[in-house]
């Protein structure tokens, strides 16, 4: 018999025993042990991994007694720090994730027919600072809970997809006949009902409202999904309150913040350590300043070395996005680089950039000036476009005219075009119209913050190891 064979571990303990190894390595690496979750995204890799294990699809319920009980054994681990405010929000987590064992919001059998619907448990609003580990909380008690049913979403990712199936519900009605009235019709209610059929629990990454479009509707949207026993866990940078703050026809939005309330307690998460500013090994020079010599040459010679390993050519690509061709002037395989015209001066937005993030894993941004609020819409975009690499662990190399810290600053000045005709459309006098979000630049400033914070930690050697898709399989 060879050594391994007298050696082998039984399929729970070789997994232990990764997840322990792995909690040595990274924090991130724990999650992506875990079935269903990556860091933030959902792991085919992990899943796989697992089914090769035992036939019996496992969770880290196997492991650990619940969301609290493994985030302890990581901090035993010394992967992370103990942080106390972390803690209690994992208590209280932890508690939820008992109460939601085998949860479900609609009828399973005929059995549970006849019996009432238990009445379902009262989700949670985490907010706080950036960085300060509330997605890294979610998704550890997301990926405990045993119940059938549930979601992770990012909330932008999940706006959209409502936003599609109205248009498809829209699409579908029978067409008004000439000189007939109109029936007004309402698409939220059938939606709210198809979504909480795919979901009894919903986790949204990155709560916020800065689109009228989604303002308008979320009371009715929520209202109808709470109604139909799904229970929501999110995570915010803003306390319910604040959400589109100063945001335009604010007051028909107000009442979906009681809606909230109601069905979600509020959990403030702010230890008031931004975690991706902890120190750690960098992955080498990344962030490139304008000013430096010969420094297009040095990006061409960089992106070049990460071509040289692709079996591809250097070429255009043209994306397909929602029936749209958007043309990226130079890629390879898995790279591509661009410039800040490209991405952000463009009417591309969130649907653009999670597809840029599907198709590659490295990204050059080129030339991003100094954003001021003259650019504030392509601030917005560069916020969104960020916010999506992230999420897709996408690698970045940035030349930019000033420093990251320094890169986004509201110079007071509404001298926008745009801006003043959108106000005029609005009947909005100018001094009126100054401390609304869209003209103000407040919540992009606001936002900015988090991007900093992204791209420093984007920065860093784990990212960029983490970002690496060649060893995965292609889905
Ligand atoms: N206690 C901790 N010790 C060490 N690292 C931590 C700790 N908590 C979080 N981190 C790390 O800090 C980084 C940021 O965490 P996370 O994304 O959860 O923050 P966040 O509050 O959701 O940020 P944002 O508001 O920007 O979305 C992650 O890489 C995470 O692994």
């Amino acid at each position: 018999m060879s050594v391994c064979g007298r050696m082998r571990m039984s399929p729970s303990a070789l997994l232990g025993f990764k997840c322990l190894f792995a909690a040595r390595f990274s924090s991130r690496r724990i999650l992506a042990c875990l079935p269903g979750l990556s860091g933030r995204g959902y792991s085919v890799e992990a899943q796989q991994q697992q089914q090769v294990l035992d036939e019996r699809p496992r969770g880290p319920q196997d492991l650990y007694s619940g969301p609290l009980d493994h985030y302890t054994s990581i901090i035993r681990e010394g992967a992370l720090k103990e942080d106390e405010h972390q803690r209690a929000v994992m208590l209280t987590l932890d508690q939820l994730h008992q109460t939601l064992r085998g949860y479900s919001n609609t009828h399973t059998s005929l059995f549970s027919r006849l019996f009432t619907k238990p009445e379902p448990p009262n989700g949670y609003y985490i907010y706080g600072d950036v960085g300060t580990g509330k997605t890294m909380v979610m998704d550890m008690f997301y990926s405990h809970v045993e119940t059938e049913k549930k979601k992770r979403v990012h909330f932008h990712g999940f706006m959209l997809d409502v936003h599609k199936r109205i248009h498809r519900l829209k699409q579908s009605m029978p067409k008004r006949k000439a000189g007939k009235m109109s029936i007004s019709y309402d698409p939220i209610a059938p939606i709210a009902e198809e979504i909480s059929e795919e979901a009894a629990l919903l986790c949204f990454d990155e709560f916020q409202v800065t689109d009228i479009a989604d303002a308008m509707i979320l009371k009715q949207l929520f209202e109808n999904l709470f109604l139909k026993g799904v229970v929501v866990v999110a995570t915010s940078n803003r306390p319910p309150q604040d959400l589109y703050k100063n945001g335009l026809q604010r007051v028909n939005f107000v009442p979906f913040i009681a809606v909230l309330q109601r069905y979600c307690q509020t959990l403030r998460l702010d230890s008031g350590i931004d975690y991706r500013r902890r120190n750690r090994p960098s992955a080498g020079k990344l962030y490139f300043l304008s000013s430096e010599p010969d420094v297009q040459a040095t990006l061409d010679k960089k992106f070049d070395e990460l071509a040289f390993k692709q079996n591809d050519i250097t070429r255009p690509r043209i994306m397909n996005v929602n029936n749209r061709k958007v043309r990226l002037e130079k890629a390879c395989g898995s790279i591509v680089d661009c410039t800040f015209e490209e991405l952000c001066d463009r009417p591309l937005g969130a649907s653009d950039y999670l597809e840029v993030s599907r198709l590659f894993d490295t990204l050059f941004i080129r030339n991003i000036p100094l954003l001021t609020l003259n650019k504030k819409a392509q601030a917005r975009r560069l916020i969104t476009l960020v916010d999506a690499l992230y999420d897709h662990k996408v690698r970045v190399v940035i030349l930019a005219d000033h420093p990251l810290e320094e890169l986004f600053v509201l110079d007071g000045e509404h001298g926008h075009d745009e801006s003043n005709i959108l106000m005029d459309d609005l009947g909005l006098q100018r001094d009126e119209a100054s401390s609304l979000s869209i003209f103000s630049g407040s919540e992009e400033m606001f936002a900015f913050q988090r991007t900093v914070s992204r791209l420093t930690e984007m920065q860093t050697e784990e990212y960029w190891i983490q970002g690496d898709r060649s060893a995965k399989p292609k889905v």
